[in-house]
C-alpha cells in the first residue's frame, strides 16, 4: 500500500535549540533549504510565550506553504491554527486528540516501545516518529536506542508513515532512509549548523539520492 506521506525533511525547532539566533531566520533557512515540514517543540515555555512563537513562526511558514505541527500542547496547537500535533508516551493520546481536537489534520505519535505497534492509539496516527533511532543529548528521557535495525524492523510490521528522529545528520541520513523511513526529523543537525539553509540542502539531497 502506497503510504500517503509527502514529507522528506522536518525540521522540530526550539528557541533553545538555535542557540541565541532568532528561531524564525533559523526556520526560514531551513525552509530555504528543503525543510517541508515543521514542529515546535518547547519544553520550558509558558503558555503564552509558547503560543507566541508558534503563532510567528505559522505566520512565516504560511509564506512559504508549510505546515506547522505543535509539540505536546493541543491548546497552543488550536490556538495558532496548526496543521498538527506530535505526542508522545506522557502526553495525551491520539484517540483523546481526535476527539477534543476533530479539525486535526496531522497527529504524530512517538514509538518507544515495540509493544506500541500492536497496540490502538497507531490507527489514530497519522505518522509515527520512531524515537529515538540514535541517542541524542537534545532529549536524554529516553526509552531506547532503536539503530538502524530498529527501524528496519519497525518498518516490517506497520504501513504507518515513519518519521525517524534522534542523533540523525548528513553521515547517517541515507542509512536511516534505506532501512525504512519515509521521512528524517533533526533538531540540532540544522539548528546548530553555521549555515542553516545548506544543513538542510545536504540532508534533503541525501534523502532524495537514497
Ligand atoms: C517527529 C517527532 N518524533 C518524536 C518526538 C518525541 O515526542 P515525545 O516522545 O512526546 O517527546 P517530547 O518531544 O515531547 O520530549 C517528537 N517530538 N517529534
Ligand atoms: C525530540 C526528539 N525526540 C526523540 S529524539 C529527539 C531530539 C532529536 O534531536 P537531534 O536531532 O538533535 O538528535
Ligand atoms: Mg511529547
Amino acid at each position: 500500500m502506497e503510504r500517503q506521506f509527502p514529507y522528506k525533511l522536518y525540521l522540530v525547532i526550539s528557541e533553545e535549540a538555535c542557540y541565541g539566533r532568532d528561531m524564525l531566520w533559523v526556520a526560514e533557512q531551513a525552509v530555504k533549504g528543503g525543510v517541508d515540514l515543521v514542529q515546535i517543540r518547547e519544553k520550558n515555555k509558558n503558555y503564552s510565550d509558547f503560543l507566541e512563537s508558534s503563532l510567528r513562526l505559522k505566520e512565516m511558514l504560511d509564506s512559504y506553504s508549510v505546515p506547522l505541527i505543535v509539540n505536546d500542547n493541543p491548546v497552543v496547537a488550536v490556538n495558532c491554527n496548526a496543521h498538527g500535533i506530535h505526542v508522545g508516551n506522557s502526553d495525551i493520546p491520539p484517540s483523546e486528540i481526535k476527539k477534543k481536537w476533530p479539525g486535526c489534520n496531522m497527529i504524530g505519535y512517538s514509538v518507544e516501545y515495540m509493544e506500541q505497534l500492536s497496540g490502538t492509539e497507531i490507527e489514530f496516527s497519522d505518522y509515527l516518529g520512531v524515537s529515538p533511532v540514535f541517542s541524542t543529548p537534545t532529549k536524554t528521557d529516553t526509552v531506547t536506542e532503536w539503530g538502524l535495525k530498529g527501524v528496519e524492523q519497525i518498518r516490517t510490521l506497520t504501513d504507518k508513515p515513519l518519521v525517524a528522529i534522534g542523533g540523525i545528520n548528513q553521515f547517517n541520513a541515507k542509512q536511516v532512509i534505506q532501512a525504512g523511513a519515509d521521512c528524517l526529523a533533526v533538531v540540532s543537525a540544522i539548528c546548530a549548523a553555521d549555515n542553516p539553509a545548506k544543513a538542510a540542502e545536504t540532508l534533503r539531497n541525501l534523502i532524495e539520492t537514497a
